[in-house]
């Protein structure tokens, strides 16, 4: 990145803040050219005082609890059964108990022999593979070729693995190092007994609970259904196609949210764009029949931001009007009917991120049933700025056990977050080199594309 680079940023960033304080508009002359109304400055600070709307910002950590707590009061739903085909990424609505033994049956662990007693043996003619029929007992002396998980026959004592013995011209197997009585036999039950619990309720579905449950004898697991979700694009300046052109630009959170919000444990309806329009608007949410209606843009206080007054017209209850963090502020959380809520997400790029992970996942974790991932936190790598008052969301890469932040972090810029592993969590004021912050993981930055959108 160039000097001019991080300065543009620096302009645009304090632009954002300036603004919020009912200063200049955008496009204004830069605050470095005008430093009595730098944010830095206390006599700006106090003379810029919190514009009527401040007071109902949420402070950020609350604002994700709010959600999370909206979550908790909607009704319990009905656990569904779905094959293990369709069970990746979501959650056990019911212990996952064994339904047999494991192993069923005592099992060879290697290739070799099965032997009855000590050494030397007599090899019978036939073998014995995996999957084949319980072979008849062996008598004191006398072994049998064995392959690994195939069925141990009756009486046999251990297994020889095939590099510790050899047979002579009689075909008598000689054993090259000593024999431990039930060596490489894995008993049955020795994993689990069946009705013992593998996996308590809630548990996540990963790759590897879908290959225990397998294993365990289940062709079917009751889980927690996905959160419906709907997305509604707002904007008549998006295009979703082709280079933007005439004022018009591409929309961004179309293609961004879905496979996001999948992620984060939803079931993406639909993806619908509505024009500037409050009736418009009005009618998408009155029949919507998702848990979770999101929408992006319109939620600040220009001539087509529709998302308030709509709120209103539907008699919905605000639960978070604008949080106390950048960017994404205007972002907010609503109940718009028993059991429905809306996240209205802002609709500069990055901002709409910010809302997605302050109030969405929440709420969609919580509804889901999923397990609040466990806080981590690592130091900075390089100084970062704040906001005077708010929590600012930053993205960063991890590298060497610090996180290291991105420049391109505009609220209106995707670039800095679709090269980050997660998003710092920057108290007002900044952060300095070694300070220690809290993280929030993106999802796929561990869990890979297949494992997370699934
Ligand atoms: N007078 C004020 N104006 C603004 C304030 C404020 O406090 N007072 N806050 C600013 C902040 S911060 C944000 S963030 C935005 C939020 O605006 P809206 O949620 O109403 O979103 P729009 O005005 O519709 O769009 C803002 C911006 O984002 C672009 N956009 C919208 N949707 C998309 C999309 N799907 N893909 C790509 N880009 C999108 C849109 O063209 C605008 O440039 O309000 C500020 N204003
Ligand atoms: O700060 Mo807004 O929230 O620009 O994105």
């Amino acid at each position: 990145m160039t000097p001019q680079d991080a300065s543009e940023l620096d302009v645009e960033e304090t632009l954002a803040m300036v603004n919020d304080r009912g200063g200049r508009p955008p496009g204004a002359p830069s605050p470095r050219s005008s430093p009595a109304s730098s944010p830095s400055t206390p006599a700006a600070q106090a003379s810029h005082s919190a514009k009527d709307t401040r007071h109902r910002d949420t402070p950020w950590p609350e604002a994700r609890a709010t959600a999370e707590h909206a979550a908790r009061s909607v009704r319990r739903r009905t656990p569904v059964s779905v094959t293990l085909d369709d069970a990746l990424g979501l959650v056990l609505a019911a212990p996952l108990t064994a339904l047999t033994d494991l192993p069923s049956f005592d099992t060879s662990a290697m290739d070799g022999w099965a032997v009855a007693g000590p050494g030397p043996w007599d090899v019978r003619e036939n073998g014995v593979l995996a999957g084949h029929a319980q072979p008849e007992p062996l008598a004191d002396g006398e072994a049998i070729r064995i392959a690994t998980g195939a069925r141990v026959p009756p009486d046999a004592t251990a297994v020889l693995r095939s590099e510790h013995g050899h047979t002579d011209e009689h075909a008598r197997l000689h054993p090259t190092r000593e024999v431990v009585p039930g060596q490489d036999i894995r008993p049955r039950g020795q994993e689990c007994r069946s009705g013992d619990q593998l996996l308590p309720l809630g548990t996540l579905i990963t790759p590897a609970v879908l290959g225990l449950a397998a294993a365990a004898g289940y062709d079917t697991v009751s889980v927690i259904r996905r959160p419906r979700a709907e997305v509604l694009v707002l904007g008549d300046e998006l295009l979703t196609e082709g280079r933007p052109h005439d004022g018009l630009i591409r929309d961004a959170l179309g293609p961004m949210l879905p496979p996001w919000l999948r992620a984060l444990g939803a079931e993406v309806m639909t993806v619908r764009r509505v024009r500037d329009d409050a009736d418009a608007l009005y009618e998408a949410l009155k029949n919507s029949p998702a848990d979770l209606i999101v929408t992006t843009g319109g939620t600040a206080s220009g001539p087509v931001d529709h998302v308030h007054p709509t709120l209103r017209r539907l008699d919905a209850e605000l639960l978070v009007d604008g949080v106390q963090v950048r960017p994404g502020h205007p972002m907010l959380l609503a109940r718009t009917r028993e059991n429905q809520h809306l996240v209205g997400l802002p609709g500069n790029p990055l901002a709409a991120v910010s809302g997605l992970l302050t109030l969405a996942e929440p709420l969609l974790r919580t509804l889901a049933g999923r397990a609040a991932p466990e806080p981590y936190a690592l130091p900075l790598k390089d100084a970062v700025h704040g906001h005077p008052r708010d929590t600012r969301l930053v993205p960063v890469t991890l590298r060497a056990d610090q996180a290291v932040p991105l420049h391109y972090n505009g609220p209106a810029m995707l670039r800095g977050i679709a090269a980050a592993d997660a998003l710092a969590v920057v108290p007002p004021g900044g952060g300095r080199p070694g300070q220690v912050l809290e993280l929030i993981d993106l999802p796929w930055a561990t869990a890979g594309i297949q494992v997370c959108f699934t």
